[in-house]
């Protein structure tokens, strides 16, 4: 639905050219929840904001739903943009207008009809959650209020894209929590296709469905979230997927074990959660003449189902077969010592 073909932008400042996104590709299918992620400076902001052309990239194509925005007439781009809403990490909204003049703001300038406006904004606002909130001003609305009066007027024109610039980064983690939750019934109330740039693993782990990872202007890896939280492949991705592990993950850690339980082998065991259903733990007892010692593990829940990874410890005599059994069932295992 959307795609990106060989996007580039270069920026010509006084200190020469910079290139902040470097022959990007991106296929977003319609109804997904499509995140992109990187440090500072990999190029996200400007990569987005080349979606709905806020930055005219200065080569490669922008296509929505078959239509080439960067060959489009002006006017046609100002009516593409109202399929295409847009939600801000300091929220953008109107200071000196009310929650309900802010939302009806959206529609006055799309020229929706007076009387057409008022049921419309109601609805939106309770959509996000803001009802009896209607008259205050932005300075009367915590950090997550706000952002909700933006998610509600990014909605305004009925979009077929919402674009999320940073969207909870000033947020604190329960309020960012609670604004994820709300995007996520609203991709599923619309099937509405929603694109997020982040630098918080958190966000792609609990909303997205696939992932791209930017660094210095190009995606260096992506895929779906599940697949590239259990197998990560571009180091820069490790540590975005280390964010949301627990500490203990480190190799000094494993070294760390391995002197602390000597006998029989330490094992790495990875698995997804729906495809490992049966209890394999249980029946590697039962069946083997081995014993296992949980030493650390973790379970990492995402929009696309879980993966877990567990370092055991298998002391006893059938330690092989019980290994190989743990492979048939689909469970990945890395002997560790
Ligand atoms: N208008 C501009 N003029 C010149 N250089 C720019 C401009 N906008 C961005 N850049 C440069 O392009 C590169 C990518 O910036 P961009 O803001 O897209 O990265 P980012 O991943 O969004 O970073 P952050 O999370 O810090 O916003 C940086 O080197 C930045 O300095």
């Amino acid at each position: 639905m959307i795609v990106l073909n060989q996007i580039k932008k270069i920026f010509n400042t006084n200190s020469g050219c910079v290139t902040a996104v470097d022959s990007v590709n991106l296929s977003i299918r319609k109804g997904e929840i499509f995140g992109i992620i990187g440090y500072s400076g990999a190029g996200k902001s400007t990569l987005i904001r080349m979606l709905n052309l806020l930055e005219r990239p200065t080569e490669g194509t922008v296509t929505i739903d078959g239509k080439d925005l960067t060959q489009i007439s002006s006017k046609e781009l100002r009516l593409a943009r109202q399929q295409i809403g847009m939600v801000f990490q300091h929220f953008n909204l109107l200071w000196s207008r009310t929650v309900f003049e802010n939302i009806a703001f959206s529609l006055e300038i799309a020229g929706v009809k007076k009387e057409e406006i008022k049921p419309q904004v109601l609805e939106l606002i309770q959509l996000v959650g803001l009802s009896g909130k209607e008259d205050n001003y932005p300075s009367q609305l915590s950090g997550g209020q706000k952002q909700r009066v933006g998610i509600a007027r990014a909605l305004a024109n009925n979009p077929k894209v919402l674009l999320c610039d940073e969207a909870t980064s000033a947020l604190d983690p329960q309020t960012t929590d609670e604004i994820l939750d709300l995007l996520v019934q609203i991709n599923k109330k619309y099937n509405l296709t929603i694109v997020l740039i982040t630098h918080e693993m958190h966000v792609i782990q609990k909303i997205c469905h696939h992932v791209a990872i930017m660094e210095s202007g190009r995606i260096v890896e992506q895929g779906d979230v599940l697949t590239v939280f259990s197998n990560p492949q571009h180091p820069v991705t490790e540590r975005f997927v280390k964010q949301v592990a627990s500490e203990d993950d480190s190799i000094e850690t494993v070294e760390h074990l391995i002197k602390k339980f000597p006998k029989g082998k330490i094992v790495l065991l990875k698995y997804l959660k729906e495809k490992a259903e049966q209890p394999f733990i249980t029946n590697v007892i039962r069946n083997y003449q081995v014993d296992i010692n949980i030493i650390q593990g973790k379970v990492v829940q995402t929009q696309e189902g879980g993966y877990g990874s567990l370092y055991v410890q298998l002391t006893g005599l059938e330690i092989i077969p019980a290994l190989n059994y743990l492979k048939e069932v689909g469970v990945e295992v890395e002997v560790i010592s």
